[in-house]
């Protein structure tokens, strides 16, 4: 058994951090954070966890006792994490970041999209992007994690296999991408109200979102040179969810498509490729810590078109999260991860 601690609990990551943990055979939650709910007992909180925590009350962030456990996730707001990181690290704490304090590689990049200074540089080079897909090896030796962004992980996941192939237009990708209200957070916000956000759909970020830069530098990764992408998210009115459709423009006889996104993925236990002609709806991932994923090529033309669903929570944040802890701690890697998605 592990100790590990939460902080920022009471956000829409951090409870599905818990929710998934509660049926980790190899974890004890031992430090929950909240500065409003301080002294509030988890299950007093939420009632979908009642009995799964007793006992457990929501602390103030204090380094001590978080530095007592194991681990920490870090399920708050951008620059929380760059203030805590390294102590707890000197400590012998390992830290998953759920946030994007240490996605992106260059301080002054994050800098620029994230409106303020990097507040851990020293800390970068450590860092290792939390992408089991594509750094399983370094996760399991790292001792501090930067968990992907939800679009991210939708995005990279769909073009993994054609940019390692070196099949498309590196200079030319574009993803289109939509996002459930809880990708925004619990905070009140104007539109994550019902009345603004139901039966409506926008765009947003089109003229540059800050993951804009997170999904390059993993792509350039992939491609092994910059790709240049074009990243247009919109909000939908669902909860849960990001649904990706990524267009990319052949440069060769691809061959068999289907079989080089299943080979690619074969070995991997949260990642479906689904049958020749899917489409796959983000209600099939509901809940679930799994990225399902379709190819097509529209009339045999240039074009390649992926689809990628994943429950932003999930696979896109707190699941993620949770299959990290697993590979850096040595447990199987679908520990507390197992249940399938909720909905059909
Ligand atoms: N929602 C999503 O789909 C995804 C979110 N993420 C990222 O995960 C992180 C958390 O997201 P989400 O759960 O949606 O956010 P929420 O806004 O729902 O929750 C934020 C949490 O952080 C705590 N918090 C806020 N400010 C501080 C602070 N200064 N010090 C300590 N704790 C603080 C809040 O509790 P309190 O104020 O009581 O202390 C709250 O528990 C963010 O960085 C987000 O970008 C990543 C992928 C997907
Ligand atoms: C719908 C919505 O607002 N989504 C968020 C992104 C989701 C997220 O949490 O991404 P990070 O982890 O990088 O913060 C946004 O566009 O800012």
């Amino acid at each position: 058994m592990i100790k590990v601690g939460i902080v920022g609990g009471t956000g829409y990551t951090g409870v599905e951090l818990l929710r998934l943990l509660a049926q980790h055979p190899e974890v004890e939650v031992e430090a929950i954070t909240s500065r409003s709910e301080e002294g509030i007992r988890v299950g007093d909180m939420y009632p979908n966890l009642r009995g799964h925590y007793d006992g457990l009350a929501f602390s103030a962030p204090d380094a001590e006792r978080l530095a007592a456990c194991d681990a920490v996730f870090f399920a708050t707001p951008h620059g929380v994490a760059h203030a805590l990181a390294g102590e707890l690290l000197d400590k012998g704490t390992r830290v998953i970041d759920l946030s994007a304090d240490f996605r992106l590689r260059d301080a002054a990049e994050w800098a620029h999209w994230y409106g303020q200074p990097h507040g851990a540089p020293a800390l970068l080079d450590e860092a290792v992007y939390g992408l089991p897909e594509m750094h399983r090896e370094r996760i399991r030796k790292a001792r501090l994690i930067a968990v992907p962004g939800c679009y991210p992980t939708a995005v990279q996941l769909g073009l993994l296999p054609l940019l390692e192939a070196g099949l498309i237009d590196a200079d030319r990708v574009i993803a289109d991408c939509k996002s459930g209200v809880t990708g925004a957070g619990r905070g009140a916000k104007v539109p994550s109200l019902l009345a603004e956000a139901s039966e409506s759909m926008k765009a947003y970020g089109a003229g540059g979102h800050r993951h804009l830069p997170e999904i390059r530098q993993g792509l350039g990764d992939a491609a092994g040179g910059p790709v240049g992408l074009t990243f247009v998210p919109h909000l939908t009115p669902m909860i849960r969810g990001i649904h990706a459709t990524l267009y990319g423009r052949l440069t060769t006889e691809p061959g068999d498509l289907q079989a080089l996104f299943e080979t690619r993925f074969a070995d991997e236990p949260f990642v479906d490729v689904m049958p020749a002609g899917s489409h796959p709806e983000t209600r099939s991932v509901k809940g679930a810590n799994l990225c399902r994923l379709a190819v097509h090529r529209p009339g045999d033309g240039d074009t390649v078109v992926v689809l990628s669903v994943i429950d932003n929570l999930v696979k896109g944040a707190s699941g993620q999260a949770v299959q990290n802890l697993n590979l850096m701690f040595g447990f199987d890697e679908r520990a507390g991860l197992s249940a399938p998605a909720l909905m059909p």
